[in-house]
């Protein structure tokens, strides 16, 4: 794994969860030597600092089967054509950068290997990831498969067009973002209503992490969970009317086209 930052840590994480197999050790490298050093001592990691070893990228993709590429959108090309001497014949390298489409990672990549587009989400950390997987024109389907089999160790994976990714960004590979956003909201909002920060913390994110296990758990779909909720003529039904009035159903349309927008952008950077 090449980056292993937000969310290369996460998968990382992830795969190194208990119960989770998978061959090791995994090699990793990360810029700053700071990093590559928390991992001293791991037997099933090896890290290795881009900053300190000018080869460190390649040391690490040598003899791998698979590659994933974790590191800013901007910086995918440069790396894939760093380490594509290094790379195994018949290798599979996953890119999970937004934006970046599979055709330019595979023009500077020798021939013969497999781009593969991932688009995973942080909650892969915990084994509760959801991931978008598209094929690029060089990845058959034992490819794909192996791929799907790596990100299902960390969550749930669905196979998609890569026209599609940028969408599958814009709500599962964001969408995190979002519902931090709504309990920062939520937990200030308590705040406000006179709960000190312990207080707040519970009543907002215990119930924003208790909803979500809940949906989890439950087969009927969130509207009708909201429904048990929302008492006719009762209490929530008066918050719900608030919301509604502020125009969710539109303001998700604009906020997931802005996330495409800048996917689209990032694909020219
Ligand atoms: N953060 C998220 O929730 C998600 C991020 N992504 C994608 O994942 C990629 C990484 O994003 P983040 O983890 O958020 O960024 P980040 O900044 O947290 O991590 C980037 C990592 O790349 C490493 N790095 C930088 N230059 C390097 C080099 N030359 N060689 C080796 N390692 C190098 C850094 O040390 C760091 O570990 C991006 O392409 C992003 O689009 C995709 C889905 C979700
Ligand atoms: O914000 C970003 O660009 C990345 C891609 C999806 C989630 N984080």
């Amino acid at each position: 794994m090449i980056g292993v930052g937000s969310m290369g840590g996460a998968i990382l994480a992830g795969l190194r969860a208990p119960g989770v197999q998978i061959e090791t050790p995994i090699a990793i490298t990360t810029r700053s030597a700071e990093s590559a050093a928390a991992f001293d001592g791991a037997d099933d990691v090896v890290a290795r600092s881009s900053e300190t070893d000018a080869d460190a990228n390649r040391e690490a993709v040598r003899g791998a089967g698979l590659v994933i590429l974790a590191v800013k959108p901007w910086m995918i090309l440069d790396v894939a054509r760093e380490i594509s001497d290094a790379l195994e014949p018949g290798a599979i390298v996953v890119s999970v950068a937004a934006g970046v489409p599979t055709a330019p990672i595979e023009a500077a990549l020798p021939a013969g290997v497999a781009v593969v587009r991932a688009m995973p989400n942080t909650p892969s950390l915990i084994g509760r990831g959801v991931t978008g997987i598209a094929p690029g024109a060089t990845a058959d389907a034992a490819a794909v498969d192996t791929v799907r089999r790596l990100f299902e160790t960390v969550g749930t994976a669905l196979v998609v067009r890569e026209d599609q990714i940028d969408a599958v960004a814009a709500v599962s590979g964001s969408g995190p973002a979002y519902l931090f956003l709504f309990a920062e909201e939520m937990t200030a909002a308590a705040r406000r209503l006179g709960f000190d920060d312990a207080q707040a913390e519970v009543l907002a994110q215990g119930t924003i992490a208790g909803s979500a296990e809940l949906m989890a758990r439950d087969d009927d779909d969130p509207a009708e969970l909201r429904r048990r909720v929302t008492s006719p003529k009762g209490t929530t039904e008066q918050a719900i009317l608030v919301l509604q009035a502020a125009g969710w159903a539109d303001l998700f349309d604009r906020a997931l086209a802005a996330n495409i927008r800048r996917s689209e952008e990032l694909a020219g950077e």
